[in-house]
């Protein structure tokens, strides 16, 4: 629950914040691995499915004409089982692998068009990723491995100490600062790798499956750290994660990924709301939906009398956290209201339809006009 809320939260703040201006964006984008790979995308044997492209060519396309944009201070989580092409992608944002074909802009700025300085620049400033094992250096302190990004930058010794300081505060590691990485516990690690990518303050953080390698609590007290830093600095975020419920506790926007395409890019409530094949449907099909859907979704118009009573509750309040606030009040519906406006209701029936998985009309895009769906930009 408390989860969720923060959730939640993060995500009110996103919307306030992000004035939806793309940080990334993604156009027909193609990593064809093998012989001759350029000449894959485009033409007829694009079309086949992995196993038929492998043997007809060599080749295969991990990353198959794929559009998105990332927006600014929103947490864009890419999912997919093992091998559809998460870490591609995420790798081809930076040309830590070469993309194939299409087009890719950071701020604007072309992204295949720069030179070997600017690249450079491009990772160490402006993208920082955190990988899943922490790449930490043994021999140095958790501060100096916090400041080793600034030091590369040629930050001067006191500045990029007392930053490193900072950042080293930030993650809940005080007093630690002395370790070194084998002194501590895998989450302790993996939160200096994070301090360290935070102490460049680069525009976005990429995430590559970090907390994978952590058992099920610290992850999950990671995952709260990465809403908390995400809630307090509204940073943009791509998180890669072959895991659901880390995928729908993180995500402002998921990317489902398939075979190296896109099936799906929506909000979780979108993903789960709305499948857009059977494919998404099987793969959300065990999540708990009132603690995805929102009352924005399965409110209705109020009748006349019913705008006095109820408790209020803000759009983006889950059913789960609606049902908690119907049964303590006692009242037979909730009221959705902003800005001091009733937009609409939540009764009992409604909320016992999504958890049932009945609710009529599943859930429509959060925000009216922005495309869903099938590989589609944003
Ligand atoms: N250097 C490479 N050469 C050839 N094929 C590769 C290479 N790197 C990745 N692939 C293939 O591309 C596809 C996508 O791989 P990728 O690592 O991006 O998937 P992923 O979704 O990140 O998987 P995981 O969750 O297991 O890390 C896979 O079929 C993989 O075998």
């Amino acid at each position: 629950m408390t989860d969720n809320r923060a959730r939640t939260d993060s995500r009110a703040r996103t919307e306030d914040h992000r004035g939806d201006r793309a940080v990334f964006s993604v156009r027909n984008l193609w990593k064809v691995f093998g012989p001759r790979a350029d000449r894959v995308p485009g033409s007829a044997a694009a079309d086949l499915s992995a196993a038929e492209l492998r043997e007809r060519t060599g080749c295969t396309a991990a990353v198959r004409d794929v559009s998105f944009d990332v927006r600014k201070g929103e947490v864009f989580v890419v999912m997919g089982l093992s091998g559809s092409g998460k870490s591609t992608l995420v790798r081809c944002l930076t040309r830590l692998i070469e993309p194939t074909s299409g087009s890719l802009a950071i701020d604007g700025e072309d992204v295949l068009a720069m030179d070997r300085a600017r690249l450079r620049e491009l990772r160490r400033r402006r993208a920082a990723m955190v990988f899943q094992h922490f790449g930490l250096l043994p021999h140095r302190t958790v501060l100096d491995n916090v400041a080793y990004g600034l030091e590369i930058q040629g930050v001067a010794k006191a500045e990029r100490r007392a930053r490193a300081a900072e950042m080293v505060a930030k993650v809940g590691l005080e007093g630690l600062e002395g370790r070194r990485p084998g002194q501590l516990s895998g989450g302790q690690q993996q939160r200096v790798g994070l301090a360290r990518a935070l102490a460049v303050d680069p525009e976005v953080l990429l995430f590559d499956e970090p907390f994978s390698a952590l058992d099920p609590l610290i992850r999950r007290d990671m995952q709260q750290e990465v809403i908390r830093l995400h809630r307090e600095e509204g940073r943009t975020m791509v998180f890669i994660t072959h895991d659901l419920s880390e995928a729908l506790r993180l995500g402002d926007r998921i990317a489902l990924m398939r075979d190296g395409r896109i099936v799906q890019l929506g909000t979780p409530e979108e993903i789960v709301g709305s499948p857009a094949d059977d494919y998404v449907r099987e793969f959300v099909r065990d999540v708990a939906r009132e603690q995805v859907i929102t009352v924005r979704s399965a409110m209705r118009p109020a009748d006349i009398g019913e705008s006095e009573t109820g408790p209020a509750l803000a759009p983006s309040a889950t059913v789960s956290e609606a049902i908690e606030a119907v049964a303590r009040s006692g009242d037979p519906a909730a009221r959705v209201m902003s800005d001091g406006k009733l937009l609409g209701v939540v009764d009992h029936e409604a909320l016992l339809g999504v958890v049932a998985g009945t609710a009529e009309e599943p859930v429509g895009p959060r925000d009216p006009g922005a495309p869903t769906g099938r590989g589609v930009a944003a």
